[in-house]
């Protein structure tokens, strides 16, 4: 990491392990999560990645092991789902104010700073899914926190959404200095500026930086037949437009996923998503 520091430790997990019944959802999970840092956690499905995730929020409780936040530390939370009733009219200031009050300042302030200022009357029913997922940290960003669980932040989005989405967890990163603990939905690719990976397999199946996961034989091992997409990262090469309305046009090839030690463009369906 860089002039961020000194690197405030946020929250730390040790030896935590959650049980229901006889069965262990997650067991030997340790890792502390610092101001500033980007920690990522991957696995495949049923892993145990939301159930850490919930651990970290508080919403679940260890069944054994420690779990040290820093005192008065504020979680911001960016939910996979949101329930909502789609057939009641719901605008996104109206979101903005349902799990607390706040004035229109704040509200406006918190759009503007993930670029959906301008949706702020819009009906959330017809806002896309990248749309929908900026209101969603705006939300999560309100209250100032020190800390954002992002719960697969660039699901359902397209590529170049995803590519907006990155930049833009980047940026609340680098202005608020918060922690950021992500879930990536890919086994495959995480965020280039991810400064841990953590491999969930039930346990820690292996960490590191991405280089490190992506070099380590229990990662190669874990994707089996599908080991020859390895690890790959989102790079961002700042060669693309951000408009005033929040929407970020990508040029042709301007998008690189590096893999395998190179850099090359690729088109998302290129890198052989599922
Ligand atoms: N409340 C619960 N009671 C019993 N089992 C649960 C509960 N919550 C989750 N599980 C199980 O725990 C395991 C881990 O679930 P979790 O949602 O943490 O995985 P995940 O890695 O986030 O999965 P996905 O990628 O599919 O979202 C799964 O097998 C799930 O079925």
């Amino acid at each position: 990491m860089d002039a961020r520091s000194p690197k405030e430790t946020l929250i730390s997990l040790e030896n935590v392990a959650v049980r229901r019944g006889a069965r262990a959802l997650v067991s030997g999970i340790g890792f502390s999560i610092a101001r500033g840092e980007i920690v990522t956690l991957i696995g495949p499905n049923g892993s145990g990645k939301s159930t850490t995730a919930k651990v970290v929020t508080g919403v679940i409780k260890p069944t054994s092991g420690e779990v040290t936040r820093r005192a008065g530390l504020k979680i911001g939370y960016v939910p996979q789902k949101l329930t909502i009733d789609w057939t009641l009219p719901l605008t996104v200031k109206r979101l903005m104010t349902l799990t607390g009050h706040f004035s229109a300042s704040e509200i406006a302030a918190a759009l503007e700073a993930v670029g959906a200022r301008h949706l702020i009357d819009a009906a959330v029913q017809e806002l896309s899914g990248g749309e929908f997922q900026r209101v969603l940290f705006a939300r999560a960003m309100i209250r100032k926190p020190d800390l954002m669980v992002l719960d697969e932040p660039v699901q359902g989005v397209d590529f170049s959404g995803e590519l907006a989405l990155y930049e833009l967890i980047r940026k609340i990163r680098d202005t608020t200095n918060c922690g950021i603990l992500m879930i990536s939905h890919d086994l495959h690719v995480v965020m280039a500026e991810t400064d841990t990976v953590i491999c969930l397999n039930g346990h820690v199946c292996c960490r590191g930086t991405p280089e490190t996961v992506k070099s380590s034989p229990e990662y190669q091992q874990l994707l089996g037949d599908r080991g020859a997409r390895a690890l790959a990262f989102y790079q961002h090469h700042h060669d693309h437009e951000h408009h005033a309305d929040g929407s970020v046009h990508v040029h042709e090839h301007s998008h690189e996923i590096s893999h395998e030690g190179h850099s090359k463009g690729h088109s998302h369906k290129g890198l052989g998503h599922a």
